[in-house]
């Protein structure tokens, strides 16, 4: 028989909502004290959408009889939001393991970059990847982040820089969105470097006049959906004209902008994102006072990338003057062939010792505020009636372990649930 509840998930030691009364994204101290139910439960729908979570006691009073399609006692357990990945780049082929140990010498990103190595040297292997390959790759990733407790990724083009090409990464990122369970937002990043043989001012007008027309006819023709878009503002790649004329044109489109800026020189990419409203920006390693200010007026959410300013050797983003001044901060693997991290538990782990974040600014930053930068905190990001039932349980009784235990999210995790269907089950009993 079939029943109108797919999950209920019991006797909780710890349930963390994050925040209980709709909020869109959390700031200041509201990060610091995030909603948690001890001994708690939460109903799934047969829609896949939460339909009660609260105190055992009440959840067990409230649904006395109820038949569900599937029970999982969480006694001795915790559960979490789905954790949101709010910047990746997945598509590509040809690793870069070589350039790691370039760096390791001593090279920077950018003279890896001028050398034709970094973005230039994936472009050329995507190219000639065929989309199958890719979507092989892209899928096998993000059943990787999936399992490190991932449930909503933003996924990036930009390995192209032509139209064939970067059409062909949006399509495999849709492809990827109609087979897997995990959810998607998919960027537009066709500015993501300058092509080679082309200069900022011949890439610009290719993609004003080129690529986002076509884009424009598919979208409108439903063969294609695609949620935001990028530009790589940056000295050497695209200056902050050429990144306000594509973003301003992105916009127009419908699409969010939500682009890197400020990362290895202050380009006043913050200010420019607040002035054209953008939902989020990403880097900020190099972000001025004045950018600061801007984007916490303008409400553009700061996604913050530790794994690049560790690998990189940059300094660290900002991270306690941006939360001071109310920006809303969110977090994101950064995922990428120069930062091989598909783990969001290490991301929040880096962003407490490195960016001096407590851990509970940084689930926040991980759950509701990433889900905020890519304008889906209405349905993901906390543990809310109506909100998806996307949801992680951890082995252990407090939370806290999930970031405490540097590289122990395997263990840890031994549920990953979209929509109230079990995605992972990591079936092992262990002595924590
Ligand atoms: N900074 C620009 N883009 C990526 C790196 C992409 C690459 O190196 O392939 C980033 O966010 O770190
Ligand atoms: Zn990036």
């Amino acid at each position: 028989m079939s029943s109108n509840y797919r999950l209920l998930v019991k006797n909780a030691k710890q349930v963390v909502l994050i925040c209980s009364n709709g909020e869109k994204y959390m700031t200041k101290h509201a990060m610091q004290n995030l909603c948690v139910i001890e001994n708690g439960s939460v109903v799934i729908g047969s829609d896949g959408l939460i339909k009660a979570v609260g105190p055992a006691e009440t959840i067990r009073a409230q649904y006395p009889e109820t038949s569900f399609e599937k029970v999982i006692d969480a006694t001795g357990m915790c559960v979490l939001p789905g954790l949101v990945d709010a910047h990746t780049h997945p598509v590509w082929a040809g690793d870069r393991v070589h350039e790691f140990a370039m760096k390791l010498a001593g090279a920077t990103y950018m003279d890896v970059h001028r050398a034709g190595g970094g973005i230039h040297f994936t472009v050329e292997h995507t190219r000639a990847a065929g989309s199958s390959e890719l979507l092989a790759s892209l899928s096998s990733r993000l059943t990787r982040m999936q399992r490190a407790g991932t449930t909503l990724v933003e996924c990036k083009s930009g390995y192209g820089l032509e139209l064939q090409t970067e059409l062909k990464m949006l399509e495999v990122i849709e492809e990827a969105r109609r087979k897997l369970p995990i959810n998607i937002s998919s960027t537009y990043c066709g500015a993501h470097a300058v092509p080679k043989g082309k200069t900022v001012a011949e890439a610009t007008k290719d993609i004003l006049q080129v690529q986002l027309p076509r884009l424009k006819q598919q979208m409108s023709a439903g063969s294609l959906r695609v949620d935001n878009i990028d530009v790589f503002c940056e000295q050497g790649v695209f200056d902050l004209s050429s990144t306000r004329s594509i973003l301003q044109a992105g916009k127009d489109m419908g699409l969010n902008i939500n682009f890197h800026g400020d990362e290895l020189h202050p380009m006043n990419s913050a200010q420019l994102g607040a002035e054209l409203g953008a939902l989020a920006i990403s880097h900020l390693e190099e972000v001025t006072d004045e950018g600061i200010a801007a984007m916490a007026t303008a409400r553009t959410a700061a996604v913050l990338l530790p794994t690049t300013a560790y690998i990189l050797r940059l300094p660290q983003p900002r991270a306690r003057d941006m939360l001071d001044a109310g920006v809303i901060v969110a977090l994101g693997s950064d995922f990428n062939p120069n930062a091989y991290c598909c783990s969001m538990p290490i991301v929040m782990h880096l962003a407490c010792v490195n960016m001096r974040m407590s851990m509970l600014e940084a689930l926040a930053a991980a759950t509701i505020n990433a889900a905020y930068a890519l304008g889906r905190s209405h349905t993901h990001g906390s543990l809310e009636v109506n909100k998806h039932g996307d949801l992680l349980i951890l082995n252990t009784t407090r939370w806290e372990h999930l970031i405490y235990q540097l590289g122990g999210h395997q263990e840890l995790i031994r549920y990953v649930v979209i929509k109230g269907n079990i995605v992972c089950d990591n079936e092992k009993t262990m002595n924590l």
